[in-house]
């Protein structure tokens, strides 16, 4: 992965503090004459002699009732965003009707649509023709302000969709950003029904890097899910959607800052959130969930009511020895199980995540040429693996880790045989009910791919 441009420490103090979308509009003058490529910092808010502030921005409450700093409708965004990335152009909408040709709707979320926008002939396109055009309505509050300021500040990372400009009209904010050719992970997984071990590790690698950067920088996602997941045409991840992302005011986020605020969506929230006093750790406890779902094609935690989701997210020891595990890896539920820890304090940490033998395994360790050939001639070979081997040889680089092939086979070789090592897998037919408990919990989308 490349490496990823971090922010400087010494960043001004003025563009440091924001610590809500009001303040924003005021510090933007104090901004002016710094560094135009240096994002807002993620500071204590109120600088240091600001109160202390639990969170910069609070996010609406998942049922949807306000718990947002109220933002006035219709107010222009280069009022309110503060210290803009010059990298990110702002404009009225019709240099938006100038530079593109809106076209096809591809996406349509809580609070607007989004459509494929090609770039006219003489516009600015950086050499890239088509690109998804977010509309925001205005009177969406926070939301738009928040995922413009926040997709500024993380600008950068190949595994988060760059935003290239900013266009307004009177009701509406346009986002066009980079275009994700190859759909939402959700769609991946209602096709698969249940992903490979092989494939799920990726996409948890690659999502736990770009957690890790957001952790890093400052940002709280808090709506980690398959259908906020985007996918390029090669299939790598690109994290989306930071409608609901918050920045803390400690760059280093474990560091003691606590959020509060019920929001996200409800089978993957963490416990702790339930209890309104939280970390960035609801992001792997999200992300423990979509692992679940990648690799079970269920939810691990149901109920046919919101409610009813809930204690389920409170009280259900998940049993990792039945029956319906038994295709599925030892260390990979070993993951789960510790990424869906309880105890936020315990619960892994991204990089505990990255360096998990599990996810070294299908990354980088030499022995996964050896035990490919394993599959190659079982089904369900990955509970079969020597596990204890791996762990030994991703640990240290000791002698475990010589492989007895000593011939790498190449990558589609693994994938052939661990295609093969799947095609028996079936999921049993999920109870709807259970999985969609109450209308309007997930887009359609996600009730086609759980029935
Ligand atoms: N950059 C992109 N490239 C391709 N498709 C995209 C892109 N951004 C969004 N989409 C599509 O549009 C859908 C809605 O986008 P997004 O999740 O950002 O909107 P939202 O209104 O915030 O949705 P939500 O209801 O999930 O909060 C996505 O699920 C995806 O299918």
């Amino acid at each position: 992965m490349e490496p990823v441009p971090r922010k400087r420490k010494g960043a001004p103090r003025a563009c440091s503090a924001a610590r809500s979308l009001q303040d924003l509009a005021s510090r933007k003058r104090a901004c002016r004459g710094s560094d135009p490529q240096q994002p807002p910092r993620a500071d204590a808010a109120g600088g240091r002699g600001g109160p202390p502030a639990a969170v910069v921005m609070t996010a609406p409450a998942a049922s949807g009732a306000s718990g947002a700093a109220g933002v006035l409708p219709g107010r222009g965004l280069k009022r309110k965003v503060g210290c803009i990335d010059s990298a990110t152009r702002i404009g009225r909408r019709k240099r938006l009707e100038s530079e593109y040709e809106l076209g096809e709707e591809i996406g349509h979320g809580k609070f607007g649509s989004v459509r494929v926008c090609r770039a006219k002939a003489g516009g600015v396109s950086r050499g890239e023709e088509e690109f998804a055009c977010k509309a925001l309505p205005k009177n969406a509050g926070e939301t738009a302000h928040r995922e413009v300021e926040i997709m500024q500040h993380l600008s950068g990372h190949p595994g988060i969709v760059t935003l290239r400009s900013v266009f307004e009209d009177a009701e509406t904010f346009y986002l066009v950003m980079e275009l994700c050719r190859g759909g939402r992970l959700l769609d991946e997984v209602a096709r698969e029904g249940r992903l490979s071990e092989r494939r799920a590790a990726n996409v948890i690698r690659e999502l736990m890097a770009v957690l890790k950067y957001c952790h890093e920088m400052g940002v709280v996602h808090r709506d980690i899910k398959p259908d906020n997941v985007l996918l390029t045409k090669a299939g790598r991840l690109k994290l989306a959607d930071f409608g609901l992302a918050v920045r803390v005011a400690d760059e280093h986020s474990d560091k003691g800052q606590k959020l509060t605020g019920v929001a996200g969506s409800p089978a993957y929230m963490a416990p702790e959130v339930l209890l309104g006093d939280y970390s960035h750790k609801v992001d792997i406890w999200a992300a423990g969930v979509v692992l679940h779902v990648l690799l079970m094609g269920t939810l691990p935690f149901q109920g046919n009511s919101v409610e009813a989701i809930f204690e389920a997210i409170k009280t259900v020891e998940l049993d990792f020895n039945s029956d319906q595990w038994a295709s599925v890896s030892h260390f990979a539920r070993d993951l789960i199980s510790k990424m869906l820890n309880r105890d936020a304090s315990s619960r892994l940490t991204a990089d505990d995540v990255l360096r998990h033998p599990w996810i070294s395994f299908y990354n980088e360790c030499p022995l996964k040429a050896e035990f490919s050939n394993l599959w190659s001639t079982n089904k369900t070979a990955a509970p079969m693996i020597d596990w204890e081997r791996v762990r030994s040889c991703c640990e240290s680089s000791s002698s475990e880790c010589s492989s007895d092939n000593s011939e790498e086979q190449d990558e589609c070789g693994i994938v052939d045989a661990l295609t093969t090592a799947i095609t028996e897998v079936r999921i049993s037919e999920p109870k709807r009910r259970l999985l969609c408990p109450a209308a309007g919990l997930f887009p359609p989308s996600r009730n086609a791919l759980l029935t």
